[in-house]
């Protein structure tokens, strides 16, 4: 299938007054998880570091990591149902105003939807069609889900059938059609794709965009650089529980790389790009990171990189790195 995928056209203006208006935004958010070791030892798991993130509505951002670098517990701390012994610092807010604890139970479901890595996360019980339909307000509820379902491509039968019978693929489906169903404004779709053929994948990846271009801010959760390439209006990329940049994806396409060397990495290692294979892997959470935490396996450190930490820093119109360098 050979799907083309729409992008919002936006005037000037138009960009200009959705920039000034962000629908979330997070900035120095870290999250330590605290674990008893070994004897009575506290250890701290810095699993988010220093990470960083706007989107506005109508806009895909990827949010693009390694296995096990916490990009989960990243959603899951901006949602509020992170482990109760972690600890959360920084800034999040949420259309101007803080995103506190309270605020993230008052938005959660309401404004704010995940679309959770693990299938499981529906009710078991409960048929599939009666789920979505928990989130219309209007008359003729069966009629508007059944109308979304054809939408998302699931049939109509299945509306009868519970979660346990579903493969994962049309869960996924399900949560899309809940956020189609629904009023939020943003949707956190925690690795979305994991699992799902290239043509499913695909389908998804039209789903996600559809949502973006009914207005709503999509924030994708992937270790896959080639989907996010796809839909993203900007990649986040993210290492070692930080963001190490942010790149408009119109301007990888154009000069074909990314700023970071982490990111070049990723880029490099795609089918397309020559199937270079990353050297490198993440530092374990429990570490104490002085300096870049790319250092050790960068190509082009110096020994500044060892001693000092690079903040990121804006190089051109939002597109942010974080490398003395680059
Ligand atoms: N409740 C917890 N207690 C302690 N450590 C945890 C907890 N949840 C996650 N971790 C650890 O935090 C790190 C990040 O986990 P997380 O699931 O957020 O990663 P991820 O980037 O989503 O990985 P994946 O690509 O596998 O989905 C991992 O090392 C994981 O083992
Ligand atoms: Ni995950």
């Amino acid at each position: 299938m050979n799907i083309v995928y729409k992008f919002r056209d936006e005037t000037n203006e138009e960009i200009e007054k959705i920039k000034s208006n962000f629908l979330l935004e997070v900035n120095h958010l870290s999250l330590t998880i605290e674990r008893v070791g070994k004897g009575s030892d506290v250890e701290h798991l810095h699993v988010i570091r220093d990470f960083h993130l706007n989107i506005h509505q109508g806009e895909v951002v990827a949010i693009v990591g390694a296995s096990g670098s916490g990009k989960s517990l990243l959603a899951d701390a901006i949602l509020g149902i992170h482990p109760k012994n972690s600890l959360i610092e920084g800034n999040i807010k949420y259309e101007n105003q803080p995103l506190t604890e309270k605020r993230k139970k008052r938005l959660r479901g309401n404004d704010i939807l995940l679309i959770p890595q693990m299938t499981n996360a529906l009710d078991p019980l409960m048929k599939a069609g009666k789920q979505v339909e928990s989130f219309i307000k209007q008359k003729n509820k069966q009629k508007i889900v059944k109308d979304i379902f054809q939408k998302v491509g699931l049939d109509p039968a299945v509306y009868h059938q519970i979660p346990s019978t579903l493969s994962g693929g049309m869960i996924r489906r399900i949560f899309i059609a809940m956020a189609l169903a629904s009023k939020v404004k943003l949707i956190i779709a925690d690795e979305p794709t994991n699992g799902l053929d290239a043509e499913a994948l695909d389908e998804l990846l039209f789903q996600l965009k559809m949502l973006a271009n009914d207005n709503r801010g999509i924030v994708m959760i992937t270790h896959d650089l080639e989907a996010a390439m796809k839909i993203a209006d900007k990649i986040a990329v993210f290492y070692a529980g930080e963001t190490v940049e942010i790149a408009d994806r119109k301007n990888v396409r154009k000069a074909g790389k990314f700023r970071h060397p982490y990111s070049r990495a990723l880029w490099n290692a795609l089918p397309q790009n020559g199937f270079v294979p990353i050297e490198c892997s993440q530092p374990s959470p429990a570490e104490e990171i002085i300096g870049c935490s790319f250092a050790s396996y960068c190509p082009e450190a110096t020994k500044r990189c060892g001693t000092e930490k690079p903040e990121l820093r804006e190089v051109e119109n939002g597109e942010m790195v974080r490398c003395f360098y680059a």
